[in-house]
């Protein structure tokens, strides 16, 4: 992406902004000189200029619109119709691309006053190049903003386009999966101190089994089902341990979880 790089804006200087600038400049090729970061709390903007370095900051909304080709809404649901009111115009060169969970395109078009929106949901890992990015285009958006848009989000892991209407789900899924996953992974260290490892030990094996497991589905394109078939021997450790999980719900408390972030999402987006 180095020739004719596109200037990337960014209206919000907090952790999903951090984490997709990273990988923008990290796996994108986006020249850091080419971001350009606004945010009002002078600390987030100190942050962001030392952790992508090259990078600058401003306090100014309007300077990102006017200086940038594309823009990131970066900034928390509740912020952004502050955050658009903040604007003078948004000039027609300009693509917009919200991350906020929840807020519709329609609501989006109506409070930047442009149908040159892209909605997605990105998520942390962003910051590592193993996002799980979903996105909704407006009608009527060019290709080009469409294939840009996917480019871009490539350089941080994997998205796909999926109808505005799913968004919801996506955003409780691999929007904020990643916190259910980190509490996995903190509940399995925490049974490893339990049985005598030590915490260095037990978070290590952890994570990497957490990150095995995953990949395990990903490469082979088998059921998770018949992986973890794969791992039970009859009268063995393992199914003694599925028979805990079992008894204790833990499938309907992740749908459970997932299902009440994806409401929540809908929620953000009617307030
Ligand atoms: N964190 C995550 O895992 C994910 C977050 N998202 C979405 O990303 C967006 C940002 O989330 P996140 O990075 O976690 O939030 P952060 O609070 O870390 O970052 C938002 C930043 O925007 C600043 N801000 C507030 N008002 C304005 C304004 N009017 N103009 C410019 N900047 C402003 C905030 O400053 P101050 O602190 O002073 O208010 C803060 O520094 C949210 O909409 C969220 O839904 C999407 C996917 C995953
Ligand atoms: O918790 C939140 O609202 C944001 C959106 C998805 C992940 N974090």
């Amino acid at each position: 992406m180095s020739t004719n790089s596109p200037r990337i804006g960014f209206l919000g200087a907090g952790q999903m902004a951090l984490a997709m600038a990273h990988g923008f400049v990290a796996r994108g090729g986006v020249p850091a000189a080419n971001i350009l970061a606004a945010d009002p709390f002078e600390q987030a903007r100190t942050r962001f200029a030392k952790e992508i370095s090259g990078a600058k900051t401003t306090a100014s909304n309007q300077e990102v619109i006017d200086q940038s080709d594309v823009v990131i809404l970066a900034v928390k649901p509740q912020m952004m119709a502050d955050a658009a009111k903040s604007l003078t115009k948004v000039p027609g060169s300009c693509l917009l691309i919200s991350i906020a969970a929840g807020i519709s395109l329609d609501k989006l078009n109506s409070l930047f006053s442009t149908k040159r929106i892209i909605r997605v949901m990105p998520n942390t890992p962003c910051l590592v190049g193993l996002s799980a990015c979903a996105f909704s285009a407006n009608e009527g958006i060019s290709d080009e903003d469409v294939t840009l848009t996917k480019t871009l989000l490539e350089a941080t892991g994997i998205a796909v386009q999926v109808p505005e209407k799913q968004l919801d789900a996506v955003t409780g899924l691999s929007g904020s999966g990643p916190a259910f996953v980190y509490m996995m992974i903190e509940a399995m260290s925490d049974a490893g101190v339990r049985q005598g490892l030590p915490r260095a030990v037990a978070l290590q094996l952890a994570a990497q089994t957490v990150k095995g497991a995953a990949e395990m589905v990903l490469a082979t394109g088998q059921h998770p089902a018949a992986l973890k078939d794969n791992v039970t021997s009859p009268g063995g450790t393992t199914i003694a341990g599925v028979h805990e999980l079992e008894k204790k719900g833990f499938r309907g408390a992740v749908i459970d979880a997932i299902s009440a972030a994806a409401e929540r999402s809908k929620e953000l987006g009617q307030d």
